[in-house]
Order: structure tokens, then sequence, then C-alpha cells
């Protein structure tokens, strides 16, 4: 093998030094167009990287402006994960709201039985996030994943249809509260309108079509008068624009399930309460406002009748979500096409014992130890309906849904909760 030496000093005699001439400016020309070449080469790759870099950096801003926190490998991961069932034939279901009140509720008794569950939440701040937060954190701590996004992002939803093949969706996210939507109409019109077709527009396209169980509300009986309240019975005098906004999502879930054969199940929810629950709910503020000492307002009808709620404990509640999820048939849609008629159910998910607003508060009064400051006024017209009464026997029949907690037992559940979450101040309290 011949060396860089005899390359330049042939060994031929004669020749040499006209040869040696133009080897070495033949060499010298070779050895400057290779390093201009890995000069050029070294340009280009840095030139390359910087590119590289620069549209990484792009392609975050962007995906930070457009879909805030998701997205990504690791993302979707976490995604599969949280989605994958621990037991022979079980779920994968999206639960919407999952930070809620009835959200992690279901999330965490779904993960126990060993399904797969993905939540899906914005953190509004209609009530303390911190609390949704801490929410988010007990979910953690059992492996489910919580996707901070709003149901109105159909490019999130569509991502998350394409990396699950979800068998369920359970739609509770929603804006709740009867008597804030003189405040905040829009808020409604957001979340239960246009959250809800986006969502629904989500599944219809999803492969495999979900079956869906979703949140309406006892709210939609409005100014009904005959008690108890039965599916049967018309919907259609709403008293709050709540009330309008559920009553909606019944007609326009019947819709989906019309054209696209999306399997649906609605839920009407009587006033639900229990430990983790919502801070705007009356059993809530009065125990915060009787443990500091401030006094509550409390509501009374025309012509003196106390107000009455069909109170209704948390866990019956999970109980018959469950029910109706294992009782939802599949959707028969697919490719955006109904292929033959779908499931449509609606049911009463009450306690079917209404107690009056008065009670609530005696209740309260003797779990606390304590004597509230009661300020009685006149119900004012901001939504509020006189009383709510379930007729259960169609969810007893085909969910198997049997309510077992009394108003009295789980008010003691939910005053134990909430002492050891938030304390006891006893700062200006008297005691019974
Ligand atoms: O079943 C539902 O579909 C709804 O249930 C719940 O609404 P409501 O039944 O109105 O519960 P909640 O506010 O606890 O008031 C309870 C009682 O206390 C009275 N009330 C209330 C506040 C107050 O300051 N004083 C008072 O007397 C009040 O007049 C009422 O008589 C959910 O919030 C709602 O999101 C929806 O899910």
């Amino acid at each position: 093998m011949r060396n860089l030496e005899d390359e330049l000093f042939p060994s031929t005699p004669g020749k040499v030094k006209i040869e040696r001439a133009h080897a070495i400016s033949r060499q010298f020309h070779r050895c400057f167009a290779s390093t201009s070449t890995m000069f050029l080469w070294a340009l280009f790759l840095i030139a390359l990287t910087a590119s590289y870099l620069s549209f990484q950096s792009f392609v975050d801003t962007s995906s930070k402006y457009f879909h805030a926190s998701w997205g990504g490998m690791h993302w979707e991961r976490q995604i599969r994960n949280s989605a994958q069932p621990r037991r022979q034939n079980g779920y994968s279901v999206l639960v919407t709201g999952a930070s809620g009140f009835v959200g992690s509720h279901v999330s965490l008794a779904l993960r126990r039985r060993g399904d797969g569950v993905v939540g899906l939440d914005n953190f509004n701040s209609y009530y303390d996030p911190s609390l949704k937060k801490a929410r988010k954190a007990l979910l953690s701590s059992h492996s489910i994943f919580i996707v901070e996004g709003d149901i109105n992002d159909s490019r999130l939803l569509a991502k998350l249809f394409d990396v699950v093949p979800f068998t369920h969706v359970l739609h509770l996210a929603a804006q709740a509260g009867v008597r804030y939507a003189i405040e905040n109409p829009a808020s409604y019109v957001h979340s239960n309108i246009a959250g809800l077709v986006t969502l629904l527009e989500a599944c219809k396209s999803a492969d495999p079509q979900p079956a869906i169980v979703w949140a309406s509300s006892s709210s939609v009986y409005g100014l009904n008068d005959k008690v108890p309240f039965s599916e049967l019975d018309r919907t259609d005098q709403p008293a709050s624009l709540y009330a309008a906004t559920k009553k909606a999502g019944e007609e326009i879930t019947h819709t989906y399930n019309h054209i696209y054969g999306l399997s649906i199940t609605g839920l009407r929810f009587f006033t639900v309460y229990g430990p983790w629950g919502r801070p705007d709910m009356a059993y809530f503020s009065f125990t915060r406002n009787i443990l500091q000492g401030k006094p509550i307002t409390v509501y009374r009808g025309k012509d003196h009748v106390d107000l009455a709620r069909d109170f209704t404990y948390i866990d019956d509640i999970v109980k018959g979500c469950l029910g109706a999820l294992d009782t939802a048939e599949k959707s028969t849609g697919t490719g955006g096409k109904k292929r033959r008629p779908a499931q449509y159910r609606i049911y009463n998910l009450g306690n079917t014992s209404p107690v009056t607003v008065p009670n609530l508060v005696a209740i309260l009064e003797r779990h606390l130890k304590v004597k509230a400051k009661k300020n009685v006024v006149e119900m004012p017209g901001n939504g509020d309906v006189p009383f709510t009464h379930a007729n259960i026997s169609l969810a007893r029949a085909e969910l198997g849904y049997k309510p077992t907690t009394n108003l009295e037992t789980g008010l003691k559940k939910f005053v134990k909760w909430y002492l050891s979450y938030y304390g006891y101040n006893p700062r200006g309290v008297r005691n019974l």
C-alpha cells in the first residue's frame, strides 16, 4: 500500500522533479478542495441544527399558545397507561370533569374495580381551584392521569380519541349551579351547550364510537308540581338558564343518537352532596359559615312554605353511574354514519326522600355541635324551584340503582371530611 510520502515523492527517477511539482500542486488542490468541502459541510450542519432548534422552539411556543400543556410522546404514554384496564373486559373511560365532585368519585370507583380512566378538566375558577387540584392529586395517587384542557377544544379531543379507543365517555364537565346563571349566563352556554356539542362531534367521529353517559339534572323538571318527578313527566318549564341548558343537552344528545348512532344515557342528578363536594352548594357553604360564626341565608317559599330537596349522597350517585356504564350498549355508528338504531336512555338518580332546608340546617348544627345564625328570607326569583323529589323506579329496575344513605348519615360523613380537610376554626362560634 502506498503511503502519503510515496504519493508525494514517486520512486521513478528522471521524472521526479516535474512530476513532484505536479504532484504537490495536485495534492495541494485536493487537500484544499477537501478542507473547503469539510468547511461547507460544517456550515451546512450548523445551519441545519440552528434551523431545527428554532423550528422546535416555534413548535413549543405554538403548542403552548394553541393547546396549553398537552401533546408529545411522554404525554401520550401517560394517557395510554392511564386508559389501560386492569381487569378482563375492563373499560377505557374518558371522564370529563374528572377533578369535579362527582367526576373524581366515579373515576376512583372505576379505577378501584380495574377500569382504565383518563380525566379531562379545565380547572376553571367557578369555585376554589385548589380543591380541584387536591382531587387531582388524589386521583394521581391512584394512577389516574388528568389532562388539563377544555371540552371545547376539538383538537385535543380528536387527539385523545386518536391515542386511545375509549369504550365509554362519562361526561360530567359542566357549568353547575342554579343561581350563578344570573351572573354569568355565557358560561352555561359555553360549557353545557357548545362544549357538549364539541364533545359529541368528537365521539361521533371516533372509531370505535364510545358509549356516552352524561350528567343531566333534576332541574329539568322546573316548575312541575306533580311529585315524585318521573322521567315521563314534562320538562318544558325550566326555572333557570342552568336547567334550560341541561334540557337542551337532552335534546342535543338525542339528535346525535338519532343521526350518528351514539349510545346515550342521561342521568338526572338530584342535589348531590358528600365529602369532596362543591363549595358553592348550600350544605357546604352553610357548614363553612356556621363554623366561622357567620350568618347563613335560608330561603323560604311562597306562603312561608319551606323549600325541600331530594338530597342524594355521592356514593349512591357513584353506584348509579357505574350501573349506567355497565348497562350501556355499544354505539352503532362508524365513519360518522349510523348503521342501526342505538340505545337512548334517561334516568332519575335521586334519593326519594326530600328534606326541607331548615331540616338540613338542623342536621348540620347537630353534627357540627354549633348553632347556626339563620337569616330566613323569601326565595328570590333567581332560578330556584320550591322542591324536588325523584321517582327512581326506572333506575332501580334497569340500572340496579338503590340509594342507601339518608341525609343524617351522609352529612355526618361530609362533616367528618370537611373538618379533616379544612381543619376546625372555633373563632367566634357558639356551641349548642
Ligand atoms: O339537582 C340539581 O340538578 C342541582 O342541584 C344543586 O342545586 P340546588 O338543589 O339548588 O342545590 P343548592 O344550591 O345546594 O341548594 C339547596 C337548597 O338550599 C337553598 N339555599 C341555597 C343557598 C342559600 O344560600 N340558601 C338556601 O336556602 C336552595 O334554595 C335550595 O332549596 C346543584 O347546585 C346544581 O348544580 C344541580 O346539580
